[in-house]
């Protein structure tokens, strides 16, 4: 296993210890949350007793696999524990989401979470964010607008791609990966983005995380807490 998956797997499996028999679940998005999935579909062959609801399609159907037991947003009030990746984290735990644009299921699911735990290998923790390129997810409808809109506030958008066609996500919408350089207010520069009328959300996650698991190449983890 390569190094950097090492680490992804340390974190992703050492999450799954803050969920207890009985708890309702939200099931993350990318290469980082797979390994909490999968660890968590090993516990449930084991006799753990979840319910989990799946940030993307894609992270459903490998809940489905492993036989995870799932539920709906009219079955539950709140979730007890969201395990999720994230693109860059800070020192106080604030976040850019979205790098597999999933960011806008990801965030529903954080917001009806009790505890939000974050799973990234150490090279995901930043001084500062903004080196990664922020997803915002726009309607497809009047997107070039959008997108003067977001060139105004120099966000420097790019239409996603993929398989050299634009990227569609999981709710129809376009992702712009924008470069503002580096973020120093994320909490106003997300409201800023959404305050514009063809964007649904954008990948700051801003006071959502409790906390936080790092994981190391040779498969040790460090875990910190929101102060
Ligand atoms: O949209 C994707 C999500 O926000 C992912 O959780 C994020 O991109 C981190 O993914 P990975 O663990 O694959 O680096």
């Amino acid at each position: 296993m390569a190094n950097a998956d090492a680490a992804k797997k340390a974190a992703g499996v050492r999450a799954v210890d803050f969920i207890e028999n009985g708890m309702k679940v939200g099931l993350g998005t990318g290469s980082t949350a797979y390994w909490s999935i999968m660890e968590i579909g090993a516990r449930v062959k084991q006799g753990l007793q979840v319910s989990a609801i799946a940030t993307s399609i894609q992270s459903e159907e490998l809940a489905r696999e492993q036989h995870i037991p799932l539920i709906t947003f009219s079955q539950f009030d709140y979730l007890d524990v969201d395990i999720d990746g994230a693109d860059e984290v800070d020192g106080q735990l604030q976040l850019i989401k979205g790098g597999g644009g999933a960011l806008l299921r990801e965030k529903i699911i954080a917001s009806a979470s009790r505890r939000f735990v974050v799973v990234a290998d150490e090279h995901k923790f930043v001084p500062q964010l903004g080196a990664f390129p922020l997803p915002v997810e726009v309607t497809p409808f009047g997107w070039e607008y959008t997108f003067r809109q977001l060139t105004a506030m120099s966000g420097r958008p790019k239409l996603r791609q993929k398989d050299g066609k634009t990227f569609i996500t999981d709710n129809g919408n376009y992702i712009a990966d924008c470069s503002f350089g580096a973020i120093k207010n994320p909490r106003s520069l997300e409201a800023l983005l959404n305050a514009i009328p063809g964007v649904v959300e954008n990948g700051l996650f801003v006071d959502r995380a409790h906390t936080l698991v790092l994981g190391y190449a040779d498969g040790t983890t460090k875990v910190m807490n929101k102060i």
